[in-house]
């Protein structure tokens, strides 16, 4: 059964179309990443799945069941923006508490809080906490009872690298176990590897919905191609590629996604004057530009 099916959904916010006939689904074990600006609407289409919001118009199917019914709810974790905990309370009657409110016992709040790399502060308030840790907080909750759906709003938003790192290895766990996970970002260059489909919401509207290398391809922008040239020939492979940038030994070269081969056999062709080539596709930055502002009304 698919994890999450969203069709044709539509919200307006009195004269604001917060989401325009939007449709995606998330399957089993599949990280989708929802991507766009401030105020594409990715709050509201994760409220109206948490069954928080209804919808003005379309269907939505958490698990086979209705958003917000009791057997959607009892599957589904969700892990807000700005995850909100009382300060006197220590994360392991935190925990104990939310586990209690979903009826499983209140003994897991020590596996889990160790799970998200807090069993050390287990016994510590959480008003001494920093931004992180309550982060890891929001997410051990989001694991209570194995949830089969994943609704993470900017998850890693206040996480370090290596606890962004440490989190995603948590989701690439639940994922493998058959968990759907949607999660919004505006942290590009981390979803693309660590996602297997991407969505991009712009005012309202999905402007493209693919794998990164799908993204890729149909948005065919230019590649850059950087050579080094060996010392002192940067010149004469400038000019033999008719590449107008040059910097100190590197040639720079930009091409359309279609000539790439044609000018790596060129490049080739020049043999020793060459020491190496890097192929630089475009990034996740600008393959998110080209849609959002391509469609964008
Ligand atoms: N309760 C509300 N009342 C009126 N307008 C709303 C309401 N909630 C959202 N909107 C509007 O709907 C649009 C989408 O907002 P939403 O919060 O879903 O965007 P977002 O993609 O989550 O943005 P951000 O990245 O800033 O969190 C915005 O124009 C917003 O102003």
């Amino acid at each position: 059964m698919t994890s999450l099916i969203l069709s044709r959904l539509t919200k307006t916010f009195g004269r604001e179309t917060a989401l325009d006939d939007v449709s995606l689904s998330v399957a089993p074990g599949e990280r989708v990443a929802l991507l766009g600006h401030n105020g594409a609407g990715k709050s509201t289409l994760m409220k109206i799945v948490l069954g928080l919001i209804p919808a003005d118009a379309g269907t939505v199917e958490v698990l086979g069941e209705a958003p917000g019914s009791t057997r959607a709810r009892t599957q589904v974790a969700y892990l807000p923006e700005n995850a909100a905990f009382h300060p006197s309370l220590t994360g392991e009657e935190q925990m104990g508490l939310y586990l209690r409110l979903r009826g499983e016992s209140p003994r897991e709040a020590r596996p889990l809080l160790d799970r998200v790399g807090l069993g050390a502060a287990a016994t510590r308030r959480i008003g001494t906490y920093s931004k992180g840790m309550r982060q890891r907080v929001g997410l051990a909750q989001a694991l209570i009872g194995r949830p089969r759906l994943l609704i993470l709003d900017e998850p890693t938003s206040g996480l370090d690298p290596v606890s962004r790192r440490e989190f995603y290895a948590i989701l690439d766990d639940l994922a493998a176990d058959g968990a759907g996970i949607l999660l919004s970002s505006h942290a590009l260059t981390e979803v693309e590897a660590r996602t297997d489909r991407i969505v991009i919401l712009s005012k309202g509207v999905v402007v493209a919905d693919d794998t990164l290398a799908g993204l890729r391809r149909n948005a065919a922008l230019p590649t850059r191609l950087q050579i080094a040239a060996r010392p002192g020939a940067a010149d004469e492979v400038a000019a033999a590629l008719q590449a107008g940038r040059r910097n100190g030994v590197t040639v720079d070269l930009v091409c359309e996604a279609d000539e790439k081969l044609d000018r790596l056999g060129r490049i080739a062709a020049l043999g020793p004057l060459v020491e190496d080539v890097e192929i630089i596709p475009p990034s996740l930055e600008d393959i998110y530009d080209h849609y959002s502002r391509r469609e964008s009304r």
